[in-house]
């Protein structure tokens, strides 16, 4: 077992680690560390969620930046606002000794203040492509500030880079790129859980300066891309059931302490759920991408602080979100993305921790089952708990009434219209 001083970081950040008990390298750590940090090279980092990959990539960025801590040294990109933030937060944690100065470039937040915070010179930027993009491409007189400290950057990471590098964030990303420096002139560094073709693709012909690491294909790994502690469960009900079933297991001896997501397909269902489950008294809160942004980080702030016990989301929360105290995923709805279904599920079970996933699954999705067990290599394992069937009948008619309630004053409130006049203004915050 190697230390993180031996992988060649320098003492004030394994000090910075220490104080966070992060002592002992996890497997991606020990093998990329050295890699990007003492050999400069590319990295292509994989990695099953909550194995420790923010690290992996930030730590040997900040060993060098210390070196010589004057200017913008590194940017990271990473597909959600939420996630931006939490990584900024992570960075701001590590470089506290150091006068970091980190700048979180997201949609949803002041332009007019992100733009003063850029020109105080930030050593790192997180950000999301679109509202980054957006800097880069308006005409404003800091603008040129911006793109000349981009032009010397000496890192690039794009975290969840399988997700960043779909046409979803083409654009965006391409108007950054333009302005970062050349390839050679900089490190780029890949990581996500999920690797894709398409990631492998960004070493070819360059492979002598990329370094790949793949932990599912490794030697000293079990070979499955789905944590040891995570156990998969499955449950074959029929649809108008779910919201029945979801309350008595969330309110059950074995989960009614735990701290639980539920994810969904569609805002609409979100809202619904919320509005049923806050009826029947659970602590619940939401998050998903027609919520104003202040909204989005109160909800995430209050379910990090154990305010509200219960998360319903879409996949705004699918990728990277770090909560520990998760001990259970629930796929309300099934992804149609087996790889979002690997996500999804890694909200739990993270950093060696026990977690539990269940899966809803009503007959149309049979297929979708098939595709996601192909893609984990392994069959999920029926929830064998015994229900009453009386006592589902009973919280039937009380959770029907509930969900009615919602529905009525969802309409009402014209949910639905401002879902469809919101729909392009959130395929576009999706980018932002
Ligand atoms: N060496 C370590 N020892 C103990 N805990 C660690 C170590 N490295 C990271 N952690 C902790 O493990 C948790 C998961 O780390 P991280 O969020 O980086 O996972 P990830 O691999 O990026 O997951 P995902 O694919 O879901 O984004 C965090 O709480 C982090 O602080």
């Amino acid at each position: 077992m190697s230390s993180f001083k031996q992988l060649g970081l320098p003492n004030w950040l394994a000090d910075s680690l220490n104080a966070m008990r992060i002592t002992t390298p996890t497997e991606i750590q020990r093998h990329c560390i050295p890699e990007i940090l003492l050999n400069g090279k590319n990295c292509i980092g994989g990695a099953k969620t909550g194995s420790g990959k923010t690290i992996a990539f930030a730590t040997p960025m900040l060993s060098q930046w210390s070196k010589d801590p004057s200017g913008l040294f590194g940017l990271v990109l990473t597909p959600t606002r939420e996630l931006a933030q939490q990584i900024a937060e992570q960075f701001v944690a590590l470089g506290a000794n150091m006068n970091i100065r980190v700048s979180l470039i997201v949609g949803g937040e002041n332009y007019i203040k992100q733009n003063i915070e850029l020109s105080s010179k930030p050593h790192f930027i997180i950000a999301t492509p679109g509202r980054l993009a957006h800097h880069i491409i308006n005409d404003d007189p800091l603008t040129t500030n911006l793109i000349n400290s981009l032009q010397r950057l000496k890192f690039l990471v794009l975290d969840e880079a399988d997700f960043l590098l779909t046409e979803t964030f083409a654009s965006d990303l391409q108007t950054i790129i333009k302005v970062l420096p050349q390839k050679n002139k900089r490190q780029t560094l890949l990581f996500t859980a999920t690797i894709t073709d398409q990631v492998k693709s960004l070493s070819s012909g360059d492979t002598e300066k990329f370094f790949t690491y793949e932990i599912n294909n490794s030697k000293d790994n079990d070979g499955s891309i789905i944590p040891s502690t995570l156990s998969l469960y499955y449950i074959m009900i029929p649809e108008h059931v779910k919201e029945a079933y979801l309350y008595h297991i969330i309110t059950s001896t074995q989960y009614l302490e735990s701290t639980i997501i539920i994810f969904c397909n569609r805002t609409h269902i979100v809202e619904m759920l919320r509005r049923t489950l806050y009826k029947l008294d659970i602590r619940v809160t939401s998050l998903h991408s027609q919520m104003p942004q202040q909204e989005r980080t109160n909800s995430l702030h209050r379910f990090r602080a154990n305010v509200a016990r219960v998360l319903i989301a879409t996949d705004v929360a699918s990728r990277g979100l770090d909560i520990p105290q998760v001990g259970m995923v629930i796929n309300y709805d099934i992804p149609m993305d087996p790889d979002t279904f690997i996500h999804r599920s890694g909200r739990t079970a993270r950093a060696g921790k026990n977690g539990d996933s269940l899966s809803f699954v009503t007959p149309k999705d049979v297929n979708r089952i098939i595709a996601i067990e192909d893609r984990i290599g392994m069959k999920m394992t029926e929830f064998n708990q015994i229900y009453d069937t009386a006592v589902i009948k009973k919280s039937l008619n009380k959770v029907t009434r509930a969900k009615r309630e919602s529905i009525m004053m969802m309409e009402k409130e014209g949910f639905g219209e401002r879902r469809s006049n919101q729909r392009s203004k959130n395929n576009k915050s999706l980018r932002s």
